[in-house]
C-alpha cells in the first residue's frame, strides 16, 4: 500500500488505478483504526478494484471545547492495519494541504434539516464541518463508491442528503455497527475510557435493545420508553447526552407510517462522548 500526503500525489495514484479499469471506493476516517474502520476497507473491496482511505483529524468538525489536541493520532499502526486489509492507497494530508488559506477562509458545505438536532445541537458547527471535509475529499478522490459506518447515524444521513442535493456522483455505502463481544460499539474514543468505565460502557447497548425489543412487541408510548433508558443509562452511571426515537430515513419525529424507526443515544462516560443507536422494523398495527 502506498501512502501519499498531497492531493496532487493523490489524483496521480488515483488515476492510474483508474486507468488499470478499476473502479475506485473510498472510505474516510480520522485514524486509530478499529475492526469497525476495517469492515468499512473491507466493504469497499468487494466492490472495487482500488481502494483509498484517508485519515484526517479534521479541525473543522471539532468545536472549541472538544478533543482535537489529544485525539489519537497513530499512523503506523494504521498503516500496518490498512495494508492487511488489503486497502491500495492511504491518503494523509496535513492541515495545511486540506485548508491552504486556512480555516477562516473556506468555503463551507451546510446540509440543512438532518444535520439539525441530536449531534448536531450538542455540537454546532460539527455537521458543517464533516459535510465541508467530505466534499473536498470527494473531489480530491472522485470515487465510484464510499463507505461510511452506521454507528455514525446521522452523519451517513447528512453525507446521503449532501450527495443528493449536490448531485456528487459517487454511490453511498452505510456499513453495520461492528461491536465488541459485550456490545459495545467499536469507536476511536473507546480508547479514552478507563477500566472501570468500559465495563459500565455496554449498558448504551443494552438500553437500546431494551427499547428495541419493546418497540417489536408493539409498545408506542414512546417517550415512557425513552424515559426509562434515561433513567437505565443514568442508573449504570453513564450521563445522557440524549436518547431519541427517531423516522430512521428522515431523522424527523416518528410518523403513523413510520416503517422503520432509529433509537440513538449519545451518552458521557466521564469526558468520553459515546455514540450508538439501533434500527427497528415497526411491526404494521
Ligand atoms: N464500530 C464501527 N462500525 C462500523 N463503522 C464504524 C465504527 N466506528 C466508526 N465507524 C466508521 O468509520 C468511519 C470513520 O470514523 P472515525 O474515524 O471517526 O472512527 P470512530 O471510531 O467513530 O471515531 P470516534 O471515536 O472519534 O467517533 C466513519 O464512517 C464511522 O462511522
Ligand atoms: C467522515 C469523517 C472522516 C470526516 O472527517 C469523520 O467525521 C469520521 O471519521 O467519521
Ligand atoms: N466519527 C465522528 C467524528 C467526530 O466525532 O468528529
Amino acid at each position: 500500500m502506498k501512502t501519499v500526503h498531497s492531493v496532487a500525489e493523490l489524483r496521480e495514484a488515483v488515476g492510474q488505478g483508474r486507468r488499470n479499469g478499476a473502479s475506485i471506493g473510498f472510505v474516510p476516517t480520522m485514524g486509530n483504526l478499529h475492526m469497525g474502520h476495517i469492515s468499512l476497507i473491507e466493504r469497499a473491496r468487494q466492490q472495487c478494484g482500488f481502494v483509498v482511505a484517508s485519515i484526517f483529524v479534521n479541525p473543522l468538525q471539532f468545536g472549541p471545547n472538544e478533543d482535537l489536541a489529544t485525539y489519537p493520532r497513530t499512523l503506523a499502526a494504521d498503516q500496518e492495519k490498512l495494508e492487511q486489509a488489503g486497502c491500495d492507497l492511504l491518503f494523509a494530508p496535513s492541515v495545511e494541504e486540506m485548508y491552504p488559506d486556512g480555516m477562516t477562509l473556506q468555503t463551507v458545505v451546510s446540509v440543512p434539516a438532518v444535520s439539525e438536532g441530536l449531534c448536531g445541537a450538542s455540537r454546532p458547527g460539527h455537521f458543517d464541518g464533516v459535510s465541508t471535509v467530505v466534499s473536498k475529499l470527494f473531489n480530491m478522490v472522485q470515487p465510484d463508491v464510499a463507505v461510511f459506518g452506521q454507528k455514525d447515524y446521522q452523519q451517513l444521513a447528512v453525507i446521503r442528503t449532501m450527495v443528493r442535493d449536490l448531485n456528487i456522483p459517487v454511490q453511498i455505502i452505510g456499513q453495520p455497527t461492528a461491536r465488541a463481544e459485550d456490545g459495545l460499539a467499536l469507536s476511536s474514543r473507546n480508547g479514552y475510557l478507563t477500566e472501570q468505565e468500559r465495563t459500565t460502557a455496554p449498558a448504551i447497548y443494552r438500553t437500546l435493545q431494551r427499547l428495541g425489543q419493546a418497540i417489536e412487541a408493539g409498545r408506542e408510548d414512546h417517550q415512557t420508553l425513552v424515559d426509562q433508558g434515561l433513567s437505565e443509562l443514568q442508573a449504570a452511571g453513564l450521563r445522557p447526552d440524549y436518547l431519541e426515537i427517531r423516522d430512521a430515513d428522515t431523522l424527523g419525529e416518528p410518523r403513523a407510517s413510520s416503517d422503520r424507526l432509529l433509537i440513538v443515544v449519545a451518552a458521557y462516560l466521564g469526558k468520553t462522548r459515546l455514540l450508538d443507536n439501533l434500527v427497528i422494523e415497526r411491526r404494521p398495527s
